[in-house]
C-alpha cells in the first residue's frame, strides 16, 4: 500500500535532557486510520507535534504526502489537520471567523460552501456566530476540529480527541472519522483508550517510553487481547497434568493445586465446555474457577519484560 507519512530514524530529546522519543521508524499508509496507544508520557503527543512541524526532531526525517516536513514545511503542513490535546482557539472570536480564518492560514482560497458543511457535520452552524468563550468544552472540541479540516487535509491527527467527551461527541467523532476515511484522509489517532483503537483502528501502534515497541494490524492485535485464562482450583492437587488432557495444553500452577487454561475468547470453540466434561469423566474435581482477560496492560508487561530480558 502507497505510504502517506514515512519517518525514519525519528528521536527526540528535549532541552531538559530527557528523551522522550527513541528512534522510530514508520510508515503510515494512505487512507488508513492508525491508532497510537500509549499510557501518559509515552511520547505520543511528541511524535504528532514532530510530524506536524511543531516541535523539530533532534535527528531523523519525516516525509508526508511526497515532502519532508523541515525543507518542505508549508507544503507538507498543507496536506496535514492536527487537533490538538490543548484548545488553543482565539476566545473572543466567532466560530464561522475562526474557522474561516484558519483555512487562509494554510494558503487555500475562502470556500465559503465547505466551511458550511464542515460547521453543519460537527453541529456548529447554529453557534457559528457565537463567540467560542461563549461555548461549552465539547463545542470547543467540536471548533477544533472544524478548524483543523478547514483546509481539507488528506493527512488528519487526532490527539486523544475523546478523552473527557461526553457520549454524543465520542460517537460524533466517531462517525465523522469513519466518513473522512471514506472520502480517502489518512487519520492518526492516540488514545489511551483500548476500545477506541478497536472501534476505529486498522493498524495500532504502541508507543512506551518513547519506543515504538509494536505495530500491528489490529484484527491480530485483538486477537492477542482475546486471550483468556481459565484457572480451576482442583479439589485435590495433581502431580502432572493427565495424558487425557493433552489437547488442551493446560498447566499446572501452584503446586498442582491449579489447572490453568489459556484460550481464544474470539473463537466459536474455546474448548472450555468440553475441557470441563472430560475432567467431570476423569474425576478431577474443583473447588472454584474464574477466568481473566489480558489486557493492553499484560501486554505492556510482556514486551516490556521481553525487551529487558527478564523472564516473563
Ligand atoms: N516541552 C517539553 N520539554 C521537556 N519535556 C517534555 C516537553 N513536552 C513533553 N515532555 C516530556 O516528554 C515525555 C513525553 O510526553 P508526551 O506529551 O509526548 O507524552 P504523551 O504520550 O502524549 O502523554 P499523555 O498521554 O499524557 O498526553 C514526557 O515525559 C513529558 O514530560
Amino acid at each position: 500500500m502507497q505510504p502517506v507519512i514515512s519517518i525514519e530514524g525519528l528521536t527526540k530529546t528535549y532541552k531538559s535532557g530527557l528523551q522522550a522519543l527513541k528512534p522510530i521508524d514508520l510508515t503510515i499508509r494512505k487512507g488508513e486510520i492508525f491508532a497510537l496507544l500509549g499510557p501518559n508520557g509515552a511520547g505520543k503527543t511528541t511524535l504528532i507535534s514532530v510530524v506536524c512541524g511543531i516541535v523539530t526532531p533532534t535527528t531523523g526525517t519525516i516525509v508526508a504526502d511526497g515532502h519532508d516536513i523541515q525543507t518542505e514545511y508549508r507544503q507538507a503542513r498543507s496536506k496535514i489537520g492536527l487537533v490538538p490535546q490543548e484548545l488553543t482557539t482565539d476566545a473572543f472570536e466567532t466560530v464561522l471567523a475562526t474557522v474561516t480564518f484558519s483555512r487562509g492560514l494554510f494558503g487555500k482560497a475562502p470556500d465559503p460552501k465547505h466551511i458550511e458543511s464542515v460547521l453543519r457535520e460537527l453541529s456548529l452552524w447554529e453557534k457559528r456566530n457565537d463567540k467560542i468563550m461563549t461555548l461549552s468544552g465539547g463545542m470547543k472540541r467540536r471548533v477544533m476540529i472544524a478548524k483543523a479540516l478547514s483546509h481539507e487535509p488528506d493527512i488528519l491527527f487526532l490527539d486523544e480527541p475523546t478523552a473527557g467527551v461526553d457520549v454524543e461527541l465520542r460517537r460524533d467523532m466517531w462517525n465523522l472519522v469513519r466518513r473522512l476515511r471514506e472520502q480517502g484522509v489518512t487519520i492518526i489517532l492516540t488514545t489511551h483508550y483500548i476500545e477506541e483503537a478497536e472501534e476505529m483502528a486498522d493498524r495500532v501502534g504502541v508507543i512506551l517510553k518513547g519506543e515504538l515497541i509494536l505495530v500491528e494490524e489490529k484484527t491480530a492485535l485483538m486477537k492477542k487481547l482475546g486471550k483468556k485464562t481459565l484457572t480451576l482450583n482442583l479439589q485435590d492437587p495433581l502431580q502432572t497434568v493427565p495424558p487425557e488432557l493433552a489437547e488442551w495444553n493446560v498447566t499446572l500452577k501452584n503446586e498442582g493445586h491449579e489447572l490453568e487454561y489459556v484460550f481464544d475468547s474470539n473463537l466459536e470453540k474455546t474448548g472450555v465446555p468440553s475441557l470441563l466434561r472430560k475432567l467431570s469423566d476423569l474425576g478431577i474435581a474443583f473447588k472454584d474457577l474464574n477466568t481473566s482477560q489480558s489486557s493492553l496492560e499484560d501486554i505492556f508487561v510482556s514486551l516490556v519484560h521481553r525487551d529487558t530480558g527478564a523472564a516473563a
